[in-house]
């Protein structure tokens, strides 16, 4: 259980988000995340990813857990090609070429980029960019997948396929997969879990 116990993230403008939240989030499911605007959803996961510390609270998780995540605004580095972008993060001393290759390749073919491996990203269109960013997160067998409205890119026939294949994948690895999204068909078709911020958190 990742636990969130009484969470408030103050920023130096004076913003005060999350006011006190407390929430779990069960292990091994595919929770979403749900909110006005503004209330804090991405800094809430911006947090858990450790890319903003909390004011007060207190959040645990396995001191093992190795974290991916996916936002919005995506971090792909365009003067490299695809195939670079996804392998990016991976310690090449733990993994030998070859299976990263190989493995580069199967989450490529999982995500529908594996024609454009060579193409730098600064040529991709958005929703190819977010592919290419669901195949990084994968990519380090994360026990925690943080997704930020990551498909929004998408038509809607393309982004039920992609999500089909993250829940097929998270079945297969049971990672823990928390989901922010405002699309209520793409919540019900991921969700096993779902937690719904009050209006009170939010400051807008
Ligand atoms: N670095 C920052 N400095 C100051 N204020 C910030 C910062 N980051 C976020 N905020 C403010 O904190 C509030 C919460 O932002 P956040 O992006 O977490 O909300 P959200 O619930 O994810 O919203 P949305 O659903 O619109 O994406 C907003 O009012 C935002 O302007």
């Amino acid at each position: 259980m990742i636990e969130i116990k009484n969470v408030i993230k103050r920023f130096e403008n004076g913003v005060e988000v999350l006011g006190g939240i407390s929430v779990q989030i069960p292990e091994r499911k595919r929770t979403v995340l749900f909110g006005p605007s503004g209330c804090g959803k991405t800094t809430l996961l911006r947090i858990l990813a450790g890319l903003e510390t909390a004011t007060a609270g207190e959040i645990s998780f396995p001191a093992s857990y190795k974290i991916s995540f996916m936002f919005q605004r995506d971090s792909l580095f365009d003067p490299v090609c695809v195939f670079e972008n996804i392998a990016y993060g991976i310690d090449q001393r733990t993994l030998c070429r070859d299976r990263l290759t190989k493995r580069v390749h199967s989450l490529a073919a999982l995500v529908g980029v594996e024609s454009i491996l060579m193409q730098k990203t600064e040529s991709l269109s958005g929703g190819q960019r977010q592919r290419v960013s669901l195949a990084r997160a994968l990519m380090k067998e994360p026990d925690l997948l943080l997704i930020d409205e990551g498909f929004n890119s998408l038509d809607r026939k393309t982004k039920n396929e992609l999500i089909d294949k993250l829940i097929q994948l998270q079945e297969e690895k049971k990672f823990t997969l928390l989901y922010v999204t405002h699309d209520i068909q793409e919540a019900r078709r991921i969700g096993q879990n779902f937690i719904e911020f009050k209006k009170e958190e939010a400051t807008d």
